[in-house]
């Protein structure tokens, strides 16, 4: 399952239009609000059943009925009936200013979809023109660029002036200050193909075999620290961490950019496993206390009871996958990696809640007894420590 988001008139309509066409789009189905605004005249419609047209490229376009879980229980109920042979993915456009948060959680909080759905791709339209201003005046978009998997650029066919040219190369750097890990790609250039844009899963779709290094893209994040400054302190430097990148796209605009101190991409690694109920602890407080300040996390994480089948975690805003265990290293590092995109939640914080439940203890952080003992800590919690 693929979300495809954007700011109001960034593209969302104009790219889905011209993917629907593409043989590559055949057994997905892809979820709009109302056929009119795709406009589906030219696509040769073969049926229409509860809301849901087959078009000649074999792609599927529903509009939603009733609501979004409706409609994707019809999907599958279609497959379960044997009326439809094979569903590869649902592709949902959000509207309007649409956070993807919402949708999300539908699915995933859903005790049957969530079984039969996973997460795939998130797709954030960017207008190549409007979006440095659009980023520099709404939170929103800031925070639908710091979710994705990919960004596609998209009116790029209007630049022509040197100084929008300019000001297109600056909105680049802003995209990687946010969120150094998701591929670009540019609708113009032909380049934002189906298979770009939704393959960004940790299975690989034909193979089904997990691709770590493409989905985590924690190399990213090292190679976009070099060029910025770090808010890192040596305190806080436990000496694990491999990289350091910052949200923030420095240089001869600080006052458009200073919104983008507050989000911020860092990846932890480290080479002590964990105990696996120290981890559920560590993901839960992050999601239960500070869920709103998380805009995704992507990791594989060591175990301390099965260091040899390493747990996948996922999560975008406080909606986290079931972790799922993996029946090997995809290849010989076997650390602890993890990205994360926070907004107002300092690298610093992250790492060392982590340290504090990897075991890793220094004389003046919280051991996880202490936290979860503590009166002050959320309630609910019991301690990690069996035994
Ligand atoms: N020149 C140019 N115009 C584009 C491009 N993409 C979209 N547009 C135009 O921008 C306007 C908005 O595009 P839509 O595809 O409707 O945008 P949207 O994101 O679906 O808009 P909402 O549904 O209102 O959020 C339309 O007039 C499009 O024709 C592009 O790549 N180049």
């Amino acid at each position: 399952m693929s979300v495809i988001t954007g700011f109001l008139g960034s593209g969302k309509t104009t790219l889905l239009n011209r993917i629907l066409k593409d043989p590559a789009m055949a057994d997905t189905a892809v979820i709009i609000n109302e056929f009119g605004d795709i406009g589906l005249d030219h696509l040769l419609v073969e049926q229409a059943e509860d809301g849901i047209l087959e078009l000649s490229s074999g792609c599927l376009c529903c509009t939603i009925r009733g609501d979004l879980v409706t409609t994707l229980e019809n999907l599958l109920r279609q497959i379960d009936n044997g009326r439809r042979d094979k569903l590869a993915r649902v592709v949902i456009e959000t509207t309007g200013l649409a956070d993807p948060g919402p949708i999300l959680h539908t699915i995933m909080l859903h005790p049957y979809l969530v079984l039969r759905y996973r997460l795939e791709s998130v797709v954030t339209l960017v207008d190549g023109v409007n979006g440095l201003e659009t980023l520099a005046t709404h939170e929103e978009a800031r925070r639908q660029v710091a979710v994705a998997d990919r960004l596609v650029l998209t009116k790029t066919d209007l630049i022509e002036s040197a100084e929008v040219s300019a000001e297109f190369e600056e909105l680049k750097a802003r995209l990687k200050g946010l969120n150094p890990g998701a591929r670009v790609l540019s609708a113009q250039t032909g380049d934002a193909t189906p298979q770009r844009l939704f393959d960004a899963g940790l299975y690989d779709p034909a193979t089904k075999i997990p691709d770590v290094a493409k989905w985590l893209n924690d190399e990213a994040y090292i190679d976009h620290g070099h060029s910025h400054h770090h808010h890192h302190d040596s305190e806080n430097d436990h000496g694990h961490h491999k990289g350091h990148a910052h949200g923030h796209s420095h240089g001869h605009t600080h006052d458009v950019n200073r919104h983008d101190d507050r989000i911020r991409a860092f990846t932890l690694a480290t080479d002590r496993a964990i105990p696996a109920s120290a981890l559920e602890m560590f993901l839960d407080l992050l999601r239960s206390a500070h869920g709103p300040k998380l805009l995704r996390v992507k990791g594989i994480v060591q175990i301390a009871e099965d260091p040899s089948r390493p747990v996948v975690i996922h999560g975008v805003q406080h909606v986290f996958h079931p972790p799922a265990t993996l029946d090997a290293w995809p290849d010989a590092d076997h650390r602890t990696r993890m990205v994360f995109i926070t907004h107002d939640l300092p690298e610093s914080f992250v790492s060392q809640l982590f340290d504090a439940f990897s075991g890793a203890l220094k004389t003046d952080t919280p051991d996880p007894q202490t936290m979860v003992d503590n009166p002050l800590a959320i309630s609910g919690f019991t301690s990690p420590i069996r035994g």
